[in-house]
C-alpha cells in the first residue's frame, strides 16, 4: 500500500509543471498554484479526483514571465504601471498602454509552438478541431493562495490555433486592466510579483448550467443548493437570469425543495460568429424545471465528492451537455474569506460609503438585484445589493447577511426593515449597484455606513433567530417613568421586538403588511376579495398584539405614498405625482378612498371583538382637526366604540403642531411625533433626496420648538405624548424629550436598550437636581 502510494507520487513528480511553459491539466496539483494559478490548480485537482472536468492544458505563469523577459518589454511594462491610480484618466492610459504593449509584442516562437502543439494534441484526442475556453488564472509570488477572482478575462468559444494564441495573449493583457491595476496598488501587491496563467479547456456547449453550493453557507445545514438555468452558465453567474433552485439533503440525497423560476433569458454560442449571445428562452421552456430529478441528485453527489476531496464547503460551477455533467470550477465557500483576510487582501479599504442604517459588521458575497425576478439569487448569508428594497424583497432580506442600497435615507424601507430584522445595512450609497460586483466578497459596517473590500475577519455567521432574540433582550431592565416602547413594521419582527421588554409598541406600520402582500388593495376590493384583505390585516396586527398583550400597541392606519404603491401588482392605476411626499398619502388618502379606510376599520373591529383591548389607532399625516373628526365619524360608522379605544394622531406636519389645541379640543388620547416627516416638512428637505440630505436635521431648533410646544400643551390637557420617528432612537434626543416631559418614547428594536438607559439616567438626574435644589 505504502509502496504503491510512493510510486504514484514519484511518477507524478516526473511530470511536475515546475519550469514548463505548458502543462496538461491532469498533471496539475494544488501545490502548483504559483505556476497555474488557483483556477488551474483546482481544475487539475478535480480531474485527479476523477471528477468530470473538461480536459485541457495550462499555459503557465512561467510562460508569461518568459514572454516579458525574453522580448525585453519587462522594464518598459512596469514603468508604464507607475501611475497615480486615483487619477482615472492616468490609470486608463497606463492600462491601455500596457495592454497594447503586450498585444503588439510577438509571442516568442517556443511558447507559441508549445501552445499550438498542445492544442493539436487536444484536438487529436477529441477527434476534431475543438472549441476551447481560454481562462485567465492569475497568481502571485510568495502568496500561493492569493485570490484575483474576476479581475482578468476569460475567452469562450475559441477555435483554431491562431485564434487561441491570440486569445492567450489577450488573457495576458487582461492582467493590466484598469481595475486589476487599481486593485493591486490598493492591496499593495507589487505588479512585478503578479503573473498570469491561462487555462485552455475544452468548451462545454452547455444546454443547462449553473452553480452548486455543497453546504448551506450560513445556517450550516447539511444540504446542497443547486441553481440551474438554460444555456451557458454565464447567465447564472452574472445574474442575468433568475435560476431554478433545488435543495438536496446531503445524507439521504433526497430533494428537499425545488423552486422553478421563470427563466427569461439564456446565453448560447452562436455557431457562426462563435460568440456568446443572450437570447430569450423559448416560451415552452421558460417555466420548465431545468434539471431532471435524477440529474439533480447526481450533481449533488458529485458536489459531495468535491467537498470530501477538499474537506471544505465548495462553490461549484457546472454544465450539462448531451446529458453529461461537467464541473467547470470549484472554490471554497468560507475559507476564501478567511484566506483573503489573512493575506491582507481584505485590507479594510472602504470602497463605498453611505448611511449606516442598521448596525453590525458582517462579511459576505455580493448579490446585485435589479428586479424582483432575481431575488432567488440571494442565498443565506449573501449581501443584498440593490437600488432600493421593496416590500416583496423581505424574504430575500431575511436571507441576507447585510443590505446595501443606492438610494434611501435612515427611514427608507431598507433601513426600517433591516433594523427590525437585525441585519446590518448601508443605504444611500448612490452607486452600490454600479461599483460592487456580483460574487465579490465585501464587509458591510452598518454602524459606520461603510462597505469594505474583502472579509475583514472570519465571516460572522448570521445569528440564528433565537440568538438574535436573546441579543436584544437585556439582563436588567431599568424602571423608567417615561415609557420606552418599540417600533414594529413587519409582524415577523414581533418576537424580537418583544424581547426588548419594551413597554408597548409606539408604532405598528400597517403599510408594510399591505405592501408585503404585493397586491394592491384595489385588486382585493374590485375582485370581491375584501374579506381576504381584512383577514390579512387582522393576522398581521394580531401577531404583534399577541406578543405584547396586555401592553399597548398603537397601530397606524395606512400611510403609503403613490410611488410605493405603484410597484405593487395592480398598482398601475396609482397617479403620478410631482412630489409624492406632499401628495396622496396618510389620512388624506384614506378619507378620499373611504372604501379602503373601511376595510382597515373592519380589521380593527374584528380585533376588538376578539378581545384585543390593547390596540390603539393612530392617524398619520393629520393636517387639520376636520380630518380627525371625519375619521372618528367613520370609525363609529364601522361599529368601533371610540370611547373605549385609544385614538391618536401623528404630529408630523408643522401645522398640526401649531394648532395642537384644536386637536385636543376635537378629542385625542395621544399624539406621536413623526419626526421623520416633521423634520422634512419643517425644513423643506425631502427625506428621500440624497442631494439635500445634509440639511436634514431632526435637532433643528425649529423642530425641537414645535415638539416642546406640543408636549407642553398636551401635558396641560392630560393627553399622552410619544415619538415614533427615527429621532426617538437616538439617546441624545431621548434625553431632551424626557427633559421636555414626554410620556413615552418609541425606538427601533436595536435602540430600545440604549434609549432606555438614557431615559433612566436623565430621569435620575432630574430627580437629583430637584433634590439638590431643595437641600440648597
Ligand atoms: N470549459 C468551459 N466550458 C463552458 N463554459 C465555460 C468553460 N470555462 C468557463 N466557462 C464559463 O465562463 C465563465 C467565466 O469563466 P471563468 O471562471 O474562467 O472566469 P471568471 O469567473 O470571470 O473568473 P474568476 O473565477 O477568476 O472570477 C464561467 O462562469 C463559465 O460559465
Ligand atoms: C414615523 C413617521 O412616520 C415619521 O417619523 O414621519
Ligand atoms: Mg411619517
Amino acid at each position: 500500500m505504502i509502496v504503491a502510494a510512493k510510486t504514484k507520487s514519484v511518477s507524478k513528480e516526473a511530470v511536475r509543471p515546475s519550469n514548463r511553459l505548458v502543462v496538461w491539466l491532469e498533471d496539475v496539483r494544488n501545490s502548483d498554484i504559483p505556476i497555474v494559478g488557483g483556477k488551474g490548480a483546482s481544475l487539475g485537482e478535480m480531474i485527479n479526483a476523477e471528477l468530470p472536468v473538461p480536459r485541457g492544458f495550462v499555459v503557465t505563469a512561467q510562460a508569461f514571465r518568459e514572454f516579458i523577459e525574453v522580448t525585453g518589454i519587462m522594464d518598459r511594462l512596469f514603468k508604464m504601471l507607475e501611475v497615480n491610480v486615483d487619477d482615472p484618466k492616468a490609470l486608463d492610459r497606463a492600462s491601455a498602454d500596457a495592454k497594447k504593449l503586450i498585444m503588439d509584442t510577438p509571442m516568442p516562437k517556443n511558447i507559441e509552438k508549445a501552445i499550438r502543439d498542445y492544442y493539436a494534441t487536444l484536438c487529436k484526442r477529441e477527434g476534431e478541431e475543438v472549441y476551447v475556453a481560454a481562462r485567465s488564472s492569475a497568481t502571485a509570488e510568495d502568496l500561493p493562495e492569493a485570490s484575483f477572482a474576476g479581475q482578468q478575462e476569460t475567452f469562450l468559444n475559441v477555435k483554431g490555433a491562431d485564434d487561441l494564441v491570440r486569445d492567450v495573449q489577450k488573457c495576458w493583457a487582461s492582467l493590466y486592466g484598469a481595475r486589476a491595476i487599481y486593485y493591486r496598488v490598493e492591496q499593495k501587491f507589487p505588479h512585478e510579483q503578479v503573473s498570469i496563467a491561462v487555462v485552455v479547456q475544452k468548451m462545454v456547449d452547455a444546454e443547462e448550467a449553473g452553480v452548486m453550493f455543497t453546504n448551506h453557507m450560513t445556517t450550516g445545514e447539511d444540504v446542497t443548493i443547486i441553481e440551474a438555468a438554460w444555456g451557458l452558465g454565464e447567465s447564472v453567474v452574472s445574474g442575468a437570469v433568475s435560476p431554478d433552485t433545488y435543495l438536496v439533503d446531503n445524507k439521504t440525497f433526497e430533494i428537499r425543495q425545488k423552486k422553478i423560476a421563470t427563466k427569461q433569458t439564456m446565453i448560447t454560442r452562436d455557431k457562426k460568429s462563435r460568440k456568446s449571445k443572450q437570447i430569450a428562452v423559448p416560451e415552452a421552456k421558460k417555466n420548465v424545471q431545468v434539471l431532471p430529478d435524477d440529474v439533480i441528485v447526481k450533481l449533488a453527489k458529485l458536489g459531495q465528492i468535491v467537498l470530501d476531496h477538499y474537506g471544505k464547503p465548495q462553490d461549484i460551477e457546472w454544465a450539462v451537455k448531451d446529458g453529461e455533467l461537467y464541473l467547470l470550477q470549484s472554490r471554497p465557500i468560507t475559507t476564501i474569506q478567511k484566506r483573503e483576510a489573512k493575506e491582507g487582501l481584505a485590507s479594510g479599504e472602504v470602497i463605498l460609503e453611505g448611511l449606516g442604517a442598521s448596525p453590525g459588521v458582517v462579511s459576505g458575497t455580493v448579490k446585485i438585484i435589479h428586479g424582483r425576478d432575481e431575488l432567488d439569487k440571494v442565498l443565506e448569508g449573501d449581501i443584498l445589493v440593490t437600488k432600493m428594497t421593496e416590500p416583496d424583497m423581505v424574504p430575500a432580506m431575511k436571507r441576507s447577511a447585510a443590505i446595501v442600497t443606492d438610494e434611501g435615507g435612515m427611514t427608507c424601507h431598507a433601513a426600517i426593515v433591516s433594523r427590525e430584522l437585525g441585519t446590518p445595512a448601508v443605504v444611500g450609497t448612490r452607486e452600490a449597484t454600479r461599483l460592487l460586483k456580483d460574487g465579490q466578497m465585501v464587509t458591510v459596517d452598518g454602524q459606520k455606513g461603510h462597505v469594505l473590500l474583502g472579509a475583514l475577519k472570519t465571516t460572522e455567521e448570521k445569528p440564528s433567530e433565537e440568538a438574535k432574540v436573546t441579543a436584544v433582550a437585556v439582563a436588567t431592565k431599568p424602571i423608567t417613568a417615561t415609557e420606552v416602547k418599540v417600533n414594529v413594521s413587519i409582524p415577523e419582527a414581533a418576537e424580537r421586538a418583544k424581547a426588548t421588554m419594551a413597554d408597548g409598541v409606539g408604532l405598528l406600520r400597517i403599510e408594510h403588511m399591505i405592501l408585503g402582500l404585493n397586491t394592491h388593495p384595489q385588486v382585493y376590493i374590485k375582485g370581491g376579495r375584501s374579506d381576504e384583505y381584512v383577514n390579512e390585516l387582522v393576522k398581521g396586527i394580531r401577531t404583534v398584539a399577541d406578543a405584547f398583550y396586555p401592553k399597548p400597541v398603537w397601530v397606524r392606519t395606512l400611510d403609503a405614498p403613490t410611488d410605493e404603491f405603484r410597484a405593487m401588482k395592480g398598482g398601475e392605476g396609482e397617479p403620478y405625482e410631482h412630489n409624492p411626499m406632499l401628495g396622496m398619502r396618510g389620512i388624506r388618502r384614506d378619507l378620499r378612498e373611504t372604501e379602503h379606510f373601511k376595510l382597515e376599520m373592519a380589521a380593527f373591529k374584528k380585533l376588538f371583538d376578539l378581545g384585543y383591548d390593547n390596540i390603539g389607532i393612530m392617524l398619520p399625516l393629520v393636517q387639520h382637526p376636520v380630518e380627525l373628526k371625519r375619521a372618528k365619524q367613520m370609525m363609529l360608522e364601522c361599529g368601533i366604540d371610540i370611547e373605549k379605544v385609544d385614538v391618536g394622531i401623528m404630529v408630523e406636519i408643522p401645522a398640526s403642531a401649531l394648532i395642537i389645541d384644536d386637536f385636543i379640543k376635537e378629542g385625542i388620547d395621544f399624539v406621536s411625533f413623526g419626526t421623520n416627516d416633521l423634520t422634512q416638512y419643517t425644513l423643506a428637505v425631502d427625506r428621500n433626496n440624497e442631494l439635500v440630505a445634509d440639511l436634514y436635521n431632526e435637532l433643528h431648533p425649529a423642530v425641537l420648538k414645535l415638539i416642546e410646544y406640543v408636549i407642553e400643551r398636551c401635558n396641560k390637557a392630560g393627553v399622552k405624548t410619544s415619538i415614533c420617528g427615527q429621532a426617538g432612537s437616538r439617546p441624545e434626543v431621548a434625553r431632551r424629550l424626557v427633559g421636555m416631559g414626554i410620556t413615552s418614547i418609541s425606538a427601533n428594536i436595536d435602540a430600545v436598550e440604549a434609549v432606555r438607559e438614557m431615559v433612566a439616567r436623565t430621569e435620575h438626574e432630574i430627580i437629583l437636581d430637584a433634590a439638590r435644589k431643595r437641600v440648597v
